[in-house]
This record gives structure tokens, sequence and C-alpha cells, in this order.
């Protein structure tokens, strides 16, 4: 299998005024092509830098982040992003912004395609009706499918998302999850995703990676067990739900030990 990624003994510290802050701790694996990798641990431990580093945002303080045998150096076309709340420009309407990434000098299409492409985006992400909106105008929901459209257009071999359904309603996530399932199916791409929810890592992701509470080490990697392509009925099955506890059982010890860090001295037991 190629590999498309790799974090080889990867740290990264921020200098603060407080001091330094380490945020990632020695972290390896690989990425192979066509995985769906889930990142999942506690708030703030580190999985946002993490991704940033792959995403060519930030630079590992030691170790090495490699994109199909390279290291990374900043970001790049193949590697499409798509972050929580980000990602639109207000100053273009709804149908502009999914048009920009396609004018770019990288991901260049003709201009008769052009209109295409984005048609098939608006309506697959329920955005026809506002095509000529702008983004001001739109619900939090909308706008976080723009972004997402945005993304899915330039047709990225790899997609970097960030919670990019953690603010959507639970019907508009079911939707998205599948849709997303549904590309993948049709465009073979490879993606790493954080999520805060379990269910989530599991109904999407072909390996599980678990952080741990910051700084953000591999606590354990885990095989999803189930073949694509899937659907909902996955959830009912007996190994869907030993799976869930096991894994909301190591993100709740490390959001304890998150806590515990927290806590001032003199209240440590
Ligand atoms: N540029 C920076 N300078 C200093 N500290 C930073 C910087 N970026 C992030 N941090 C800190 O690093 C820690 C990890 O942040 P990060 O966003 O990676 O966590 P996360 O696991 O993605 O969090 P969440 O799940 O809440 O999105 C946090 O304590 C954050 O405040």
């Amino acid at each position: 299998m190629k590999k498309r990624a790799q974090f080889d003994h990867v740290s990264l510290a921020f200098e603060t005024p407080k001091g330094r802050l380490n945020v990632v701790e020695d972290v390896s694996y690989d990425i192979n092509d066509g995985d769906f990798i889930a990142v999942i641990g506690p708030s703030g431990c580190g999985k946002t830098t993490m991704m940033s580093m792959l995403a060519g945002f930030q630079k590992p303080t030691t170790g090495k982040v490699l994109f199909d045998g390279a290291p990374v150096t900043g970001p790049g076309p193949e590697r499409g992003v798509i972050f929580q709340e980000y990602g639109v420009f207000p100053w273009l309407t709804v149908k502009q912004n999914i048009a920009f990434g396609l004018k770019l000098k990288a991901n260049r299409v003709p201009d008769s395609e052009r209109d295409a492409i984005c048609d098939h985006y608006l309506s697959l992400m329920g955005l026809a009706d506002f095509a000529n909106s702008y983004p001001k105008h739109l619900s939090g929901g909308m706008r976080q499918r723009l972004a997402i459209a945005r993304a899915y257009a330039v047709k990225p071999q790899f997609l970097l998302m960030d919670e990019p359904f953690g603010a959507l309603d639970a019907q508009t996530r079911a939707n998205m999850q599948n849709l997303l399932l549904k590309v993948l199916a049709a465009e073979g791409k490879t993606v790493m995703l954080i999520t805060h929810s379990v269910e989530e890592a599991i109904y999407l992701a072909s390996r599980i990676v678990v952080v741990t509470a910051r700084p953000a080490k591999i606590k354990e990697i885990i095989e999803v067990p189930f073949p694509y392509p899937r659907d909902e009925s996955i959830e009912e099955r007996p190994e869907f739900g030993e799976l869930r506890s096991h894994i909301r059982q190591l993100v709740m010890d490390e959001y304890r030990a998150q806590q515990a860090q927290m806590r001032p001295a003199s209240f440590s037991e």
C-alpha cells in the first residue's frame, strides 16, 4: 500500500509568554493511500496542531512530516483543508466561492467546465437556491456546507477535515457524512478527519487514532472492521457498540487526565 503521509517522531512545542507549551509529542503513524483516518481526543489536546503540520501551516519542532515521501514545506493543492467555521470568502457569492478554487493556477479548469462543476456541488450541498447569495445571508450550517463544497470541487487527493460537521444539526450532519462516503467511493480519496464524535469516527473511518491529553501522543490506533460501502445499519451491529464503548473509555480517561492537569496544584490528589 502506497504511503501518502507520514508522521515520523513528530513533536511540536509553542513558545508562549508563560513558557514552552508541548502540544504534540513523539507522534509516529502512516496514512496510506485510500485510508480514512479519524483523530479523536480531548478538547485542546493538540489534534488541530497535528493536522496543521500535514496541511503545511505549522512546522514540527522535531521529527518529520512527509507527504508522498517529501517533507511538507507549505500548503499545496493536493491537500484540501476544511476547518470548522472557516473557509468562505464573505465578499464572494456562494457560487463564486465554489468557483474560486477552480480559477487558481493549481486547479484551473476551462470556463465551460467550471460552471458545471459549481452547479453540481451547489446541488449536492443543497445550496442551488442560494447560488447568488452572499455568505452573510446563509445560516451557519449552510456556510459550513459551502466550505465543504469548495473543498470537494477542486477534487484534492487528500482531504484534511477539522470537525467539519460539528456545527451542523443532527440530520444535516448525517446527510453530510453519507455524502462524504459517496464522494470518497466515487473519487477514491485519502482523508484525515478530526472529530469529537466517537460514532462519527467509527461510521466513517477505516482507522481511528486516539490521542492523549496534551501533549497529544498516540494512545491507540484502532482498525475499524466494517468494509465500505457503509450505511447506518452498521450502528446496529454488536461490534459497533463494543468499539464505541472501548473508544469512549479511552477518550474519557484522557479527558479526566486533562482535567487533572488543569486543576490548581493545591487541589491535586
Ligand atoms: N499558535 C499557537 N501558539 C500558542 N499556543 C497554541 C497555538 N496554537 C495552539 N495552541 C495551543 O495548543 C493547544 C492545542 O491546540 P489544538 O487546537 O491543536 O487542540 P485541539 O485538540 O485541536 O482542540 P479542539 O478539540 O478544542 O479543537 C491548545 O492549548 C492551544 O491553546
